[in-house]
């Protein structure tokens, strides 16, 4: 039964390739993304399980070898190059299917292919999970509220999404995503887990990732202006990365299917996460507001309740703690130590 209630089929048989005896010493794990901002740091968490054999399926448009350097050649890790709106043949237990660019800058530079990633890369993967009868989790996204009317977004919001916007190649993909998990759900079975992760931010994120936090992180090392967005006072909430990859290892491992909001509700305007970051790492640093771009939500902040209830999950980092391990990191790549 899922857990809005609609009953489905029960799951297919999984292949005979998982009675081989590879399979019952190992929980075989695929990561689609896994060499990305998110995908990386769930692979570590992954591999800290002796018990676990992670495969990364990664087509390097936003991500990179560098991030999964450490796990490179160990006998329990395997890297692919490959792109996810193509079938993909492996014999897993469970699908983590993160693959998809996720910073506005990259996603609005090929809309096509974000949508083809989107859709074509999301019915590959719940064509596999079918095949094998794999357990998939699909990282969703708080774009699938839009701009939202409703303060903070429940899961039982559906959003206030522009289908014709350039964002909607993202939002409009999640979503379409979203309804092939439960479309396979309801009609083949399938085990499946949605997490609607709300702004997330931590060490690896690309430097020129475009995404607000390490753009304010970044020109506050490089002592250029942090550059606020007009107009400044829309709100996000920023989660940080390991609260993230707590969240998302507990949905897959538990009984409900989602989606279920995974995010920290700590709400921030822009403002004042650009005066948060030039008093953290350079107070001499200028903040100036540049143009925005259309449709940016004015709000955003996760309502958690069923996260809490249905996960026992909550973050633990708050921003300001947050920010410095990302400072570190981001000055150790830039060659740009602290200032005495
Ligand atoms: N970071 C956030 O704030 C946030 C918020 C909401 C949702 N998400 C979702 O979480 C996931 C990971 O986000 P992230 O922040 O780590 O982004 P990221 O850009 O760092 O990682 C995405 C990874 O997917 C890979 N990829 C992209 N298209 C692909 C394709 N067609 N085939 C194979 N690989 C492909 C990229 O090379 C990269 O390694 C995404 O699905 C994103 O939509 C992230
Ligand atoms: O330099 C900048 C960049 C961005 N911004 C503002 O910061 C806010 C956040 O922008 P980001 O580009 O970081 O990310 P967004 O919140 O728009 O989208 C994000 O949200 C959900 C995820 O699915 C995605 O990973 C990402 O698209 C926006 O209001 C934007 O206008 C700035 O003020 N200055």
């Amino acid at each position: 039964m899922a857990s809005n209630g609609q009953s489905t089929k029960p799951p297919p048989n999984p292949s005979p390739l998982r009675s081989a005896k590879f399979f019952q010493a190992n929980m075989r794990i695929l990561v689609t993304g896994g060499a990305g901002f998110i995908g990386s740091h769930l692979v570590d968490r992954l591999m800290q399980n002796e018990k676990n054999e992670v495969i990364v399926a990664d087509n390097y448009f936003t991500g990179s070898k560098d991030n999964l350097k450490q796990w490179i050649g160990h006998p329990r890790f395997e890297l692919i190059r490959h792109d996810v709106t193509e079938p993909l043949l492996v014999e897993v237990d469970q699908i983590y299917h993160l693959a998809c660019p996720a910073s506005p800058i990259f996603y609005k530079y090929n809309p096509v292919k974000t949508i083809k990633t989107n859709v074509m890369g999301t019915l590959n993967m719940l064509g596999l999970a079918k095949r094998v009868g794999a357990r998939i989790l699909l990282t969703s996204t708080s774009e699938v509220y839009g701009d939202p009317l409703v303060h903070p977004q429940t899961e039982d919001y559906w959003g206030n999404v522009n289908p014709i916007g350039v964002r909607s190649c993202y939002d409009e993909g999640k979503r379409v995503a979203e309804t092939l998990m439960f479309d396979y759900h309801r009609q083949h079975g399938i085990e499946i887990r949605i997490a609607r992760i709300f702004n997330t931010y931590g060490p690896r994120m690309n430097i020129d990732d475009g995404r607000v936090v390490s753009n304010f992180i970044a020109q506050a090392i490089r002592d250029e202006p942090l550059t606020v967005q007009l107009p400044g006072t829309q709100t996000r909430s920023f989660c940080y990365v390991s609260d993230m990859v707590d969240g998302l290892i507990r949905l897959m491992e538990g009984n409900d299917t989602g989606p279920i909001n995974i995010g920290n509700p700590g709400e921030f305007t822009m403002l004042e996460l650009a005066e948060n970051v030039k008093e953290l790492i350079n107070p001499d640093v200028k903040i100036i507001t540049v143009e925005n771009t259309p449709d940016d939500p004015r709000q955003r902040k996760p309502d958690i309740t069923k996260a809490k209830e249905l996960l026992g999950w909550e973050p633990k980092i708050k921003l300001r703690d947050g920010l410095p391990f990302m400072e570190e990191d981001f000055r150790q790549r830039l060659g740009v130590p602290k200032k005495a």
